[in-house]
């Protein structure tokens, strides 16, 4: 049964970065209705509760609840005594800020007496007292509680205290993070909830405290079963705020602005998974339509006599403006130096780069349908007389995402004529579709990029690799498709010396830093781009010596892979060959891959590419 209900929308102000003011800002700015005030925002805060309250007040925030008041129940005395005048003077606060709502965390001290009516007792007698000024008291089991760190055991206290003002709070990380299973939260009663909170995150094996300080993310962004908590949540019958409550290293550190953006855009996508409200479908593709690179009268010379030692052709100019059309088999690339264009803003502020990247839809309205209900801005070209209208997005780094229909670039289709004069040349096939883009991203953005690529086209993140590179390391997700039509490697680098890092501070953010192309016979393709005079990147004898040991590779293959430069992995799918070029420009390059069967990225050979790439 579907529960159609919009739950108001919370986050804690934990979650961003700057000053008090700013995090308000931000929040309001995303949409949110309400924020969690966390104390060490307070403290450090020039101006008073009162004054907290008004700032709020004029961005439209309600302040949905105070917290963490730590370490309460079970004391034993005299701490459990000051505990209640503790207590008095967080209402006083709580007054001041116009909230009512105050979250306790269980108790975590080593003093702390393993004792549930005694714990029970301490939080009745503070509902007690909240109750006589109109505030309420909710109860939150920390996964590393001294006694208390499961919802179940926090919601038997909550009972066993019986009191109108005290009740449950419920937190996604705490519960999913032990394992616990939060489905029978669909029996509480829903107003015996006081709040909920969501944060998701990476599987990691390390303690559950440092896990939850630093690791945590928006829903969408981890591997934890978030929906189905709050699909529980929804069946209890719960009616208060949806906060989020993240703590992560990279968010205390993220634009406030951008950061509340994906914190609005992770709602919208758990609030769908959990049956609270409905978003269409994310799109199936194909994979890539074409990738449009933006340079100017130079580089495209040049970028264009490179990817015809590739093999590329040119198979069209534009009808109406500076841009031609490169082919081979079913690879379609732009070059764009048309002025005043969102390809030139590019190229004035990143040089000769991807641009844009065109993905194939089964339909584009619904594909743009979920996109802006996950708050993507809409873009279009100024187009010409007749052109056809692209309908596209952009992603976290501006980067435009074209989304194709079936009718708009389809194979064999005439549309490309529409907008080009093709020329009546032949097109080879060494290289028959784009495999896989390789982005590089600026630190700290790889769960920004995780999101859009995930809510809006559905793409799953693959495991975290670390990369070696001579110079520092690389973190690398590929975010993929069911199917495997759509693969998008995602690298950061806290080094700015790595090839990641060069790229990301040499041109000026993030971008697509490879681009791999598909060969049936990588060794015949190989041959074709030599002939042409590309050079394919070097590789040392030594790793061919290691791989014949590591994989009892034949004679007959290693030779080949050894006069080719390529490059050899396994995988639970198959094997998987490939070879990189050089860079363009020591700016981006291109890699080509012929999967006999493997579904990875070679991820073991990346270390060889690095060091090549940074001996040149
Ligand atoms: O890390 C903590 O201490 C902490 C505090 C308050 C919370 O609501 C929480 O989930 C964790
Ligand atoms: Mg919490």
């Amino acid at each position: 049964m579907p529960i159609s209900r919009r739950l108001p929308r919370s986050i804690a102000t934990v979650c961003l970065s700057g000053n008090l003011l700013d995090k308000l800002e931000a929040a309001a700015a995303a949409g949110f209705d309400g924020v969690e005030i966390f104390e060490a925002d307070l403290l450090t805060f020039e101006g008073s509760p009162a004054d907290i309250r008004r700032l709020a007040e004029d961005l439209g925030l309600s302040i949905t609840l105070f917290q963490p008041f730590r370490d309460f129940e079970a004391m034993p005395e005299p701490q459990r005594a000051r505990n209640l005048d503790r207590a008095e003077r967080k209402f006083d606060v709580m007054q001041a800020l116009g909230t009512d709502l105050v979250l306790v965390c269980s108790n975590t001290q080593e003093a702390a007496i393993d004792d549930d009516a005694r714990a029970a007792e301490d939080l009745r007698r503070m509902a007690e007292r909240a109750a006589q000024r109109g505030l309420r008291v909710g109860y939150e089991a920390l996964a590393w509680g001294r006694h208390v760190s499961r919802w179940k055991h926090a919601w038997k206290i909550v009972q066993q205290a019986d009191h109108p003002a005290l009740g449950l709070i419920v937190d996604s990380f705490h519960t999913l993070a032990l394992g616990d299973d939060p489905s029978s939260i669909a029996d509480l009663p829903g107003e015996k909830i006081f709040f909920v909170q969501l944060a998701d995150a990476p599987r990691l094996s390390m303690d559950a405290l440092s896990w939850s300080r630093h690791f945590r993310n928006f829903p969408g962004q981890g591997e934890l079963d978030v929906g189905g908590f709050l699909g529980a949540v929804a069946r209890s019958g719960y009616a208060g705020p949806i906060s989020l409550e993240v703590f992560n290293d990279d968010f205390r550190a993220a634009p406030a602005r951008l950061n509340a953006r994906d914190a609005v855009r992770s709602l919208v996508l758990v609030e769908a998974e959990a049956g609270l409200s409905e978003l269409p479908d994310p799109p199936r593709s194909d994979g890539f339509a074409f990738l449009e690179f933006a340079v100017d009268q130079t580089s495209r010379r040049a970028l264009g006599a490179f990817l015809e030692t590739l093999g590329f052709r040119l198979a069209g100019r534009h009808r109406s403006k500076d841009v031609e059309l490169f082919r081979q088999g079913g690879i379609n690339l732009i070059l764009n130096a048309e002025q005043d264009s969102a390809a030139a803003e590019h190229f004035q502020l990143h040089g000769p780069s991807v641009c844009a990247m065109a993905i194939q839809v089964d339909d584009a309205g619904r594909a743009m349908a979920r996109a802006r209900a996950l708050l993507c801005s809409e873009w279009q070209e100024q187009r010409g007389v007749d052109e056809r209208v692209l309908p596209g997005i952009r992603a976290s780094d501006g980067t435009l995402i074209l989304l194709i229909g079936p009718d708009d670039l389809g194979e064999g289709s005439t549309s490309w004529e529409n907008d080009f004069h093709m020329l009546p040349l032949p097109v080879e096939d060494g290289l028959t579709r784009i495999d896989h883009v390789a982005q590089a991203l600026p630190t700290g953005s790889m769960n920004s990029f995780v999101l859009f690529w995930h809510a809006v086209f559905g793409l799953d993140a693959q495991a975290p690799v670390d990369l070696a590179d001579p110079q520092g390391l690389i973190r690398s997700r590929a975010m993929v498709s069911a199917d495997g039509a759509l693969r998008l490697p995602l690298n950061i680098s806290e080094s700015r010396q790595t090839s990641t890092g060069r790229f990301v501070t040499a041109f000026a953010g993030a971008g697509v830093h490879h681009v791999a192309f598909e060969a049936p016979d990588i060794f015949a393709a190989v041959r074709a781009m030599r002939a042409r005079g590309a050079a394919t990147l070097p590789v040392p004898p030594n790793y061919y010596d290691d791989l014949a040991a590591r994989w009892g590779l034949d004679d007959a293959l290693l030779d080949q892979l050894r006069a080719h430069d390529v490059l050899y992995d396994r995988d639970a799918g198959g094997e998987l060959l490939h070879v990189y070029s050089r860079p363009f420009e020591g700016r981006f390059f291109f890699e080509v891959i012929e999967r006999r069967g493997a579904t990875g990225f070679g991820a073991a050979n990346a270390p060889v590419r690095m060091a090549a790439l940074a001996r040149l």
